[in-house]
């Protein structure tokens, strides 16, 4: 049995002082013990969390991270900052960096497998846009981006990691996907994972839903056969919504 996993991923919102509002009350709440809880904050707000919230079931992670260890990259943060700081996991291969910050599939893979190399679990995000679904390219698509970032890394890193299934056109719209479609298109992933690697590899690595999950249906997700988790934006921003997420994804 997979544990469900419910991340919040807060983009470019939240100072210090508010991320340090927010844990001081969130950990106050009394959490499902049986639901992983992630927080993936601003790289400015980690070492601030990273205290608040030592000792609770809550874990910290990153929005991104460079592949190398250390060197000229002007802006960026390596994977040894990261563990330095207490974090466990890292998005990797968001839309949004896809869109804007010229991600490739190419330096989604090394990052993933800087990742894994130093600790970190990575979340790799997949996901069509609004004009590949509407050309019924979203199978080719999370194949290709799936095949891509697992590229070369072993079935042991494979299970550890997580996937996000993100379609794009329901990013920040209100627009969800529908839980069925959603599942069926996890369960399309989790295919192309045994094809690459084995049945048991694909079955033990968890694949989350993103794209406007809300506390009133995060539940409807997690009920689906394939779907592990969430990866959650606005919702998350909130300690009403992110607690409500929470009891969400621990109803059965
Ligand atoms: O991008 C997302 C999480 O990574 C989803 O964002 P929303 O939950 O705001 O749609």
């Amino acid at each position: 049995m997979r544990q469900r996993i419910i991340a919040g991923n807060w983009k470019m919102y939240k100072t210090i002082a508010e991320a340090e509002q927010f844990a001081n009350a969130v950990k106050q709440a009394e959490l499902s013990a049986t639901v992983e809880k992630v927080i993936c904050a601003p790289f400015t707000a980690l070492s601030a969390l990273s205290a608040i919230l030592k000792g609770t079931e809550i874990k910290l992670g990153a929005q991104n991270v460079h592949f190398a260890e250390e060197g000229a990259y002007t802006g960026e943060i390596s994977p040894l900052m990261l563990k330095e700081l207490g974090v466990d996991y890292v998005i990797i291969g968001h839309s949004e960096r896809r869109q804007y910050f010229n991600e490739t599939d190419e330096t989604v893979n090394k990052k993933v497998k800087a990742a894994l190399q130093h600790g970190l679990k990575p979340i790799i995000c997949v996901g069509e846009t609004l004009a590949e679904y509407e050309a019924n390219e979203t199978e080719a698509v999370v194949r290709r981006q799936t095949e891509a970032a697992l590229q070369g890394l072993s079935a042991e890193q494979v299970s550890v990691s997580v996937i996000a299934y993100e379609p794009v056109w329901a990013i920040g719209t209100g627009k969800s996907s529908t839980a069925e479609n959603a599942n069926q298109t996890i369960a399309y992933i989790r295919h192309v994972i045994a094809s690459q690697f084995d049945q048991d590899t694909a079955n033990a690595v968890r694949i989350q839903y993103g794209g406007s999950v809300k506390p009133d249906n995060v539940a409807g997700f997690l009920q689906q056969s394939d779907i592990d988790g969430a990866l959650v934006g606005g919702a998350s921003l909130t300690v009403e919504g992110y607690l409500g997420l929470i009891a969400g994804a621990s109803t059965k």
